[in-house]
């Protein structure tokens, strides 16, 4: 996957999926207590992440959580710039998790590598942002806003409709001369959807990917679907997560967004050996 001064080896079987490692730089996202809002404490975890073994860092700055509104986008700025200048030379490729196009501009100016859009590159603006640009794109379908996509999830066929948004998605990146190379696509787990349609979903990872053919980056890590299957809290997901992300693996999903970069990579390490 072409993402910037990165080219990152994908397996083309999915053997061996990347972790992408979240980092959070927002007061109020809910899976890590708010502690990584301080420049420091970011650079910290992401330190941690890369001795881990993480190979992507993904740093959002507004949190998405259902209910909330947009974050200004001079905060979202504020929150971002100085972890993407701290980190730029870190050696490993930076994601930058924003729906704004402004953000996406500016994260790329200041070294972002691939930028991540939960929306999808619905805006015009965010396809002109990315266009000219060489970073990686993932591209996530999510239904309706944050503010209300959780409220009543609804799809005739799921599958279909999740695939056909990627497809049109990606149709209109290569309109603008997105090379296919920097382009991956995600679901959107728990994004205007209930515990059916995220396990459906799941379920037909393979089968979307195939229809796709392009690389699948999945993201379930401590999500509401983890806890209503196991019915724990956001503290005590990783067991279900790890046991998601071999699961996805299996599946061929060739990036894997987790808050547990350790347990992760341990996991398939055992996964591998054991395949
Ligand atoms: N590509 C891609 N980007 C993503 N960003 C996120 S934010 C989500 C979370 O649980 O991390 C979240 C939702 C609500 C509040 C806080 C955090 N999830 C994904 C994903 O599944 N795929």
């Amino acid at each position: 996957l072409q993402c910037g001064r990165y080219d990152l080896p994908l397996a083309e079987d999915g053997s061996r999926p990347l972790v992408m490692g979240i980092l959070n730089v927002t007061p109020d996202s809910f899976s890590d207590g708010g502690r990584f809002n301080l420049l420091e404490s970011a650079l910290g975890h992401a330190e941690q992440m890369m001795s881990d073994g993480v190979d992507i860092i993904d740093i959002g700055a507004e949190s998405t959580r259902p209910g909330v509104r947009a974050l200004p986008v001079e905060e979202e700025l504020r929150r971002l710039l100085p972890v993407l200048y701290a980190l730029r030379d870190c050696g490993k490729p930076l994601s930058v998790d924003t729906r704004n196009p402004l953000v996406m501009r500016e994260a790329l100016m200041a070294g972002a590598d691939m930028i991540n859009d939960v929306n999808g590159f619905r805006s015009a603006q965010a396809v002109d942002a990315v266009a000219e640009a060489d970073c990686g794109l993932c591209i996530m379908h999510m239904q309706n806003d944050p503010e209300n996509m959780q409220l009543a999830p609804h799809y005739d066929d799921v599958i279909a409709e999740v695939s056909g948004f990627l497809q049109q998605a990606v149709d209109r990146l290569s309109t603008a001369g997105v090379a296919r190379a920097r382009i991956c696509v995600d679901p959107g787990f728990g994004f205007g959807k209930n515990l059916e349609h995220n396990l459906q979903l799941f379920k037909n990872l393979r089968a979307m990917k195939e229809a796709l053919g392009l690389p699948m980056l999945v993201g379930v890590s401590r999500k509401s679907m983890i806890g209503q299957v196991t019915g724990r809290p956001v503290a005590e997901r990783m067991a279900g997560s790890l046991a998601a992300a071999l699961m996805a693996a299996d599946r061929g999903a060739d990036i894997i967004r987790v808050h547990d970069v350790a347990g992760t990579v341990d996991a398939l390490k055992i996964r591998h050996a054991l395949t």
